[in-house]
């Protein structure tokens, strides 16, 4: 299966159960392989063919800001779900990172996988 992916996007929004976490923005760090049958654009040269990283990075990045999310897994079924209905995408691998959440950690977080194959 072909995919396209995103690797490091910064995200920074309110995320988590504590108390303070609901006050403060903090930085997500998200990875994201998603199917896509990349032959098409291959051949056409199209961006109309392809799956728009860019595009994908801006629908990611307002999802999670504008979610306000408390758990991580929360996040990453809503953001899932999103990517399913904007660009059509069945293969989704997310994972989500909250650096320096646990200390001791370079990082903490959740990875979900949801559909099959493009
Ligand atoms: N599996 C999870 N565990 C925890 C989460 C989470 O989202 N998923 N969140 C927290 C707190 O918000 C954390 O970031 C600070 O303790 C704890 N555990």
């Amino acid at each position: 299966m072909d995919c396209v992916f995103i690797e490091g996007l910064e995200v920074e929004a309110i995320i988590g159960v504590l108390d303070w976490e609901r006050t403060v923005e903090q930085r997500l760090l998200v990875d994201l392989d998603l199917g896509w049958d990349n032959r098409r654009p291959a051949t056409s040269g199209a961006l109309e063919d392809a799956l728009d990283y860019a595009a994908v990075a801006g629908v990611a990045r307002d999802c999670l800001r504008e979610g306000r999310f408390h758990l991580l897994e929360t996040a990453a079924e809503e953001l899932a779900s999103v990517l399913n209905e904007r660009f059509g995408v069945t293969y989704r691998r997310i994972v989500l990172r909250k650096p320096g959440a646990v200390p001791g950690t370079k990082s903490v977080g959740v990875t979900i996988v949801r559909g099959g194959e493009a």
